[in-house]
Order: structure tokens, then C-alpha cells, then sequence
């Protein structure tokens, strides 16, 4: 059986740009939408045994990526290679992966001295992190159905769940969980959860190029909770995989210990009330975060008092969303969401970002008038990415949220889709590995 560990995507539902800030909170849910890694032994032929990991995607063209990987001098960790894997094929980088294994067998190999073995790795992603194509065949398993989706990584169109932060997750919990006995790593542990946490956070910024505020690596490992990041300066002397030293480095960053790490995490602090639920509309159009997050930070900058003061009240309602979600009437929640809107819109003008542009106003305002729709935000950094709602949970509701979009659409308002992924409490998990037979 192969070892599985998938982990979700997250919604910001309030404490966008907050959230970088130390300062300030995100409240951040896990999502339904999950992303699966499995590993099983490479079997070798005639007992020639290569130091080689095979990963591949198989919902899409031309994912496969084969690595070879060695111990460096000095201290220098697990270096990881991409090698060629058909001598026709130029060959596709995939820093996320390539990143995550250098630092997990990096990892293992500071705190074992077992041999690494060679082995297969499979992801599969929850259809909703992207566009379904109209015709897409689907690949089932006894419990999954996973859409194959007949393009290429870089040409299938995200939906802005949080791919790469639940890959790494999954992928970083799946390679410890396979090559690690239970007493140095499980999932099922606080101290496993904050390893996890700590080597995720590190590879993720290390293929990002950039320290964000982690809130979506949170989410993967933890689930829904309220999130306080990092200072980012935990990440900044890591340095290259093979450099001196780096061995030693990852293991002291894996540590949890208050001074390696200060995140907070709250999972008592937020919650779905019961009988709701959180959905997520997909807003076929897009936008750029990194550039609206830059000035969103200029103007921190440039209006230091007046910015700490939005922001200050931003928190305020957005801790009383997070308390009114754990005991609050219906009523109550809705005058918690327009509370934080009304906040939202005043940042945007002050900031020029279109972070609840006009066109969302209007699906928000409009779509909160059907019956057994609570209310809902323009989660995250805003634009024109997605909305998320909270709603009655139920079929009748979620029936007349579709035909509303039904009518939306076809009154040229917008390409907005109802996603199946749903807020969802638990975080990264071990799976059983029977249920994806079919994949092996
Ligand atoms: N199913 C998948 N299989 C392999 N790699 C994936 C998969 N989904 C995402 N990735 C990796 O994550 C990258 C997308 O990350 P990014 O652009 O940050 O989007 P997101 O906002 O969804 O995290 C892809 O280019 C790829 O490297
Ligand atoms: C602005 C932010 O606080 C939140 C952005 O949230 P999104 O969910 O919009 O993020 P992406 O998936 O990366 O586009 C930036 C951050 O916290 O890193």
C-alpha cells in the first residue's frame, strides 16, 4: 500500500493584507478541496538501485518529473536533481516539488542515517483548484473521482484555492510519513504538525521566491483557524540546498521551539456554525495579488497613522465575524459581513486597489438578497478572483444560489461558478492508501 497524505485548500475569508502583519490576524478556513500525495518503494530492476524519486501528475500532459538525489560535503543536505526523463522531452521544471524533496530528504537525512530509497510519488488534486474543460474523463478510485484534464500544468486554469501551499504540505507530509518511523514523525502529534508546518513554510517561500504570510501553508497543515505569521526573518539565512551548513539549518528551522518559530495558531478561535456553510464562487477573470499587495503595503507606508487606524478597525470586525461565527444569530453575521465590506471598500479607495471592485459589490449585494444566504466577502487579497459566502446548508439553498449564477451568467454579468469545495475544520491527514488502488 502506498503511504497517502493529503492536505486542503484554504480560504482567507477576513484579514487580507492584515494578515502580513504581525499585528494583525487572518482568518483563514481549510477547504473540502484536497490535495493527495502518494509514495510507494520504486521497484528496480535485476537489484540496480539508483538514487532516484519519480513524481508525477497524471491528470495532466507531461507531468512527470524524475529526480536523483545524493548527499552532499559539508554539511551541504540532500542535493536534488531533475534528470531527463525522455530524451525527446525538454524538460519542465517544478520548483514547488523540487523544492519540497530537497528539503524534506534534507530533512530526514539530518536526523537518520538510513539509506533513502527509491520511490514513486503521485499527486492528485481535487478537481475544483482548476477549471473543468468542457469534456473532461474522469479517473475514479473507490472513494475519488479525479478528473483528468487533458492539458498541461501551465495551461489549466487555477481557481485560486491555494495549489502550490497544499502540494508542498502534502507532498512534505507524505515524503516524512514514508521514509520516517512514527516516534520521529506523524501527523498525528502536535510536535509532527509543527515540524510539517515549519519545513512547508520554508519550502514554499524558498519556490515562491518570497516570504507572503504563509496563511495558505497554515491552512494546509492546521485546517480552519485564526493565523498569526511568522517574522519572516525565520526564513532569511536558509541559503541553497548543497550549501554549507544547510543540513544543520533545516533541522534547527523544522524545530518548534518559541525561538525558532512565533506563528500562532487558533484553531479554537473560528469555526462554521453548525447547520451553514461556507461555499466558494469561482470568478472567471483573475487578478494579480503580488501588485496589488505592493501598494496595499505603500500605502502603510506613506499614511502611517491613518492605514493604522483603518486597519485597527478592520481587525476589530473581523474578530467580531470570528466570534459570531462560534455564537451568533444569523442576523448578527450578516451585519458582521457588511461591517467588514463597508472597511474593504474604504481601504480600496484609500489604496487605489480594486480590492472589492464594483462588479463584486454587485454580485455580493445581490446574491446576499436570496433566501438562506447569510452574506459574504471577497476573500483574501479581493479583486476579481472569487467570492465566498456563508450559507444555509442546505439543498434548497445551494439550488437557488446555482440558479441565481444561472441568471447571472446569462445576463452577461459576469462567469461566476459555484464550486463544490466547502469550509471544512480538519487540516492535513494521513489517507488510507487502499482507497486510490486504482492509481497503482
Ligand atoms: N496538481 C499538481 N501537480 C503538480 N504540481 C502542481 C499541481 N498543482 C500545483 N502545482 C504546482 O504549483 C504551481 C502553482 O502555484 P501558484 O502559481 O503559486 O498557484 P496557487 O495560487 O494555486 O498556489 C504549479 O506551477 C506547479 O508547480
Ligand atoms: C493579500 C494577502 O494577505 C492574501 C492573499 O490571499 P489570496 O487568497 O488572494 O492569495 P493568492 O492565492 O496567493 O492569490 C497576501 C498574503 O497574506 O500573503
Amino acid at each position: 500500500m502506498p503511504t497517502a497524505v493529503s492536505a486542503p485548500g484554504k480560504v482567507l475569508l477576513a484579514g487580507g493584507y492584515l494578515v502580513l502583519d504581525r499585528a494583525y490576524t487572518g482568518l483563514v478556513f481549510g477547504l473540502s478541496a484536497r490535495i493527495h500525495v502518494l509514495i510507494s518503494e520504486l521497484e528496480t530492476s535485476d537489484g540496480v538501485e539508483l538514487s532516484e524519486i519519480v513524481v508525477k501528475s497524471p491528470q495532466f500532459r507531461d507531468a512527470q518529473w524524475n529526480y536523483g538525489y545524493h548527499l552532499t560535503g559539508d554539511d551541504g543536505g540532500v542535493s536534488v536533481a531533475q534528470l531527463q526523463s525522455v530524451s525527446t522531452a525538454t524538460l519542465s521544471r517544478n520548483p514547488f516539488i523540487e523544492t519540497a524533496l530537497g528539503y524534506a530528504l534534507t530533512y530526514i537525512s539530518s536526523i537518520t542515517s538510513t539509506s533513502i530509497k527509491p520511490a514513486a510519488v503521485t499527486i492528485l488534486a481535487d478537481n475544483d483548484y482548476y477549471s473543468q474543460p468542457s469534456s473532461t474523463t474522469s479517473i475514479h478510485s473507490s472513494k475519488f473521482h479525479f478528473s483528468d484534464f487533458g492539458v498541461r500544468l501551465k495551461d489549466a486554469h487555477k481557481t485560486g484555492l491555494g495549489s502550490s501551499a497544499a502540494l508542498v504540505t502534502a507532498f512534505t507530509g507524505a515524503i516524512l510519513s514514508h521514509y520516517l518511523p512514527i516516534s520521529q514523525f506523524s501527523l498525528e502529534t502536535e510536535e509532527g504538525r509543527a515540524k510539517l508546518h515549519n519545513l512547508a513554510q520554508a519550502a514554499h517561500c524558498a519556490a515562491q521566491g518570497k516570504v507572503g504570510s504563509g496563511f495558505d501553508v497554515a491552512a494546509a497543515v492546521y485546517g480552519t483557524c485564526v493565523y498569526r505569521r511568522f517574522s519572516p526573518s525565520i526564513l532569511s539565512h536558509l541559503d541553497a540546498p548543497g550549501s554549507a551548513g544547510f543540513s544543520t539549518r533545516v533541522q534547527k528551522v523544522a524545530l518548534n521551539t518559541s525561538k525558532n518559530w512565533n506563528t500562532e495558531i487558533s484553531k479554537g478561535g473560528v469555526t462554521i456554525p453548525k447547520g451553514m456553510s461556507l461555499v466558494m464562487c469561482d470568478v472567471d477573470c483573475g487578478s494579480q495579488t503580488v501588485s496589488m499587495v505592493k501598494k496595499v503595503l505603500e500605502w502603510r507606508k506613506a499614511d502611517v497613522e491613518c492605514s493604522k487606524a483603518l486597519c485597527d478597525e478592520l481587525q476589530i470586525r473581523n474578530d467580531t465575524l470570528a466570534s459570531t461565527l462560534s455564537s451568533g444569530s444569523e442576523e448578527q453575521l450578516k451585519v458582521a459581513f457588511e461591517k467588514i465590506r463597508e472597511k474593504i471598500r474604504e481601504m480600496g479607495e484609500k489604496t487605489g486597489v480594486p480590492i472589492e471592485p464594483k462588479e463584486q459589490t454587485a454580485l455580493l449585494d445581490a446574491v446576499s438578497g436570496v433566501e438562506g444566504v447569510i452574506g459574504g466577502v471577497v476573500p483574501g487579497a479581493g479583486g476579481y478572483d472569487a467570492v465566498v459566502l456563508l450559507v444555509r446548508d442546505d439543498k434548497k439553498t445551494l439550488g437557488k444560489v446555482n440558479d441565481f449564477l444561472v441568471t447571472w451568467r446569462a445576463e452577461g454579468k459576469g462567469n461566476v461558478q459555484l464550486l463544490d469545495a466547502k469550509g471544512e475544520l480538519e487540516g492535513a491527514r494521513k489517507e488510507d492508501g487502499k482507497l486510490y488502488q486504482f492509481w497503482e
